[in-house]
């Protein structure tokens, strides 16, 4: 049976990608609430959506099948009846603080009287008090602080559907966040794989779920080729993880290296595909500012080692580790920004590093990153810009909004 899962690079044809349209959750908050959701800015919505669509419509325009993560999880639950989607909810209340009482109830009563696709959105955008009929009668439910408006956040991140799960191989690791804030996201991709006929009973091998303490994020799972990994030590995921998942893949994969790469922890450069992407197959983005001195920076490549264990070499010559490990002569590492410091940070700041490779040498970038985009045309690369003036406050560019499902081998 073929897999409805194949990612074995960053760059093979793309096929099928899943994305999120942003929705009233984007802008479901106020100012103070945006550190703590991972904002930087209230995007405006009706523009947002016109850019996303007209992202999508590029993906569609060059052959890529996309599929809308609010729909594929509306249509899992209609696949898999009433019990699973009772505990789904019961999940996503206890996840977002009512596993039970009065507020749970209530809640339970709310999102219960809808169907499936109206309960995804609404669980997407948050839920404000004031929608809810409820009158507190016990003390936590009266003790429950008055000035805050939601009972259940929104889920702003969503469209960025790179980072709760990760296809890898035949398979995909869906994550232990780090945030609060995005936590729950990973639950639509649980029941999507679970129960979505596409695929469930289909084959498709969970390297790794989200019943983890130790966290990981997609923004940092690049799949190098068909076993060769990159994993980023970031903000999101911790060296534990990163052993953790490569033990997994060694066991159970066709995978045999991963290499981690120590980046700094910082919001700007949150995963490792922030500052650093596989564009053709000896070809990479990468952000100066995350190279010290001549140029170093810490890897460690990992390979499987003697009963289960794991092999661990420390160099710090980024360009010599991959060339190494994907076995190429030659390598062009091309510097964000043109390697000037000023339009570097500006332009990785609205993710100019972050592109999504649709075949090798084909990427998508957004239009407001100019000087990157120059740079890559001249280095050989088609590049084919996206609108971006609402969606990139999010902090994320077109590879942090993409989650391929099927690429062609390269
Ligand atoms: N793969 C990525 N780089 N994703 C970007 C995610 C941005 C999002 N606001 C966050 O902080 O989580």
């Amino acid at each position: 049976m073929t897999s409805p899962i194949h990612v074995t690079s960053e760059i093979g044809k793309l096929k099928t990608v899943l994305l999120k349209r942003p929705g009233r959750e984007i802008e479901n908050f106020t100012p103070d609430m945006m550190p703590r959701l991972l904002f930087d800015d209230i995007p405006y919505l009706p523009i947002a959506q016109k850019e996303h669509d007209y992202f999508a419509d590029t993906l569609r325009d060059n052959g890529v099948e996309v599929l809308y993560l609010e729909k594929l999880a509306a249509e899992a639950l209609d696949a898999a009846g009433d019990k699973v989607r009772n505990d789904f909810l019961e999940q996503m209340l206890t996840e977002s603080g009512y596993a039970t009482g009065t507020i749970h109830d209530a809640l339970k009563e709310y999102l219960g009287s809808m169907n499936n696709q109206d309960m995804v959105n609404k669980i997407m955008e948050g839920i404000r008090k004031n929608e809810v009929d409820f009158v507190p009668t016990d003390l936590v439910s009266a003790a429950e602080t008055e000035n805050y408006e939601f009972y259940m956040d929104p889920m702003p991140n969503l469209y960025f559907t790179r980072d709760p799960s990760a296809c890898i191989g035949e398979g995909l690791s869906i994550n232990h966040m780090t945030f609060p804030a995005r936590q729950r996201e990973s639950l639509f991709n649980e029941i999507v794989i679970k129960y979505h006929p596409r695929f469930a009973d289909k084959g498709v091998h969970v390297w790794r779920d989200r019943n983890h303490d130790t966290r990981i994020e997609g923004g940092d799972e690049l799949v190098l080729n068909d076993h060769v990994m990159a994993i980023g030590v970031s903000q999101r995921t911790s060296a534990d993880a990163i052993q953790d998942i490569a033990k997994s893949l060694f066991k159970e994969g066709h995978f045999d290296t991963v290499i981690a790469i120590k980046i700094p922890h910082n919001h700007a450069m949150m995963h490792l595909d922030t500052v650093f992407t596989m564009i053709n197959y000896d070809q990479f983005t990468v952000h100066p500012g995350i190279l010290g001195e001549g140029g170093h920076i810490d890897t460690w490549t990992i390979t499987p080692g003697k009963n289960g264990d794991l092999n661990l070499d420390h160099r710090t010559d980024l360009k010599q580790v991959l060339k190494d490990a994907l076995k190429l002569d030659d390598l062009d590492l091309i510097p964000t920004g043109n390697g000037d410091p000023i339009i570097a940070g500006r332009e990785q700041w609205n993710d100019g590093s972050n592109t999504l490779a649709i075949a090798p040498g084909v990427v998508v970038t957004y239009n407001r990153n100019y000087v990157s985009n120059d740079l890559l045309r001249k280095h050989g690369l088609k590049v084919l810009e996206v609108i971006s003036s609402e969606l990139s406050r999010g902090r994320g560019g077109p590879r942090c909004m993409s989650c391929p499902i099927v690429r062609e081998d390269i």
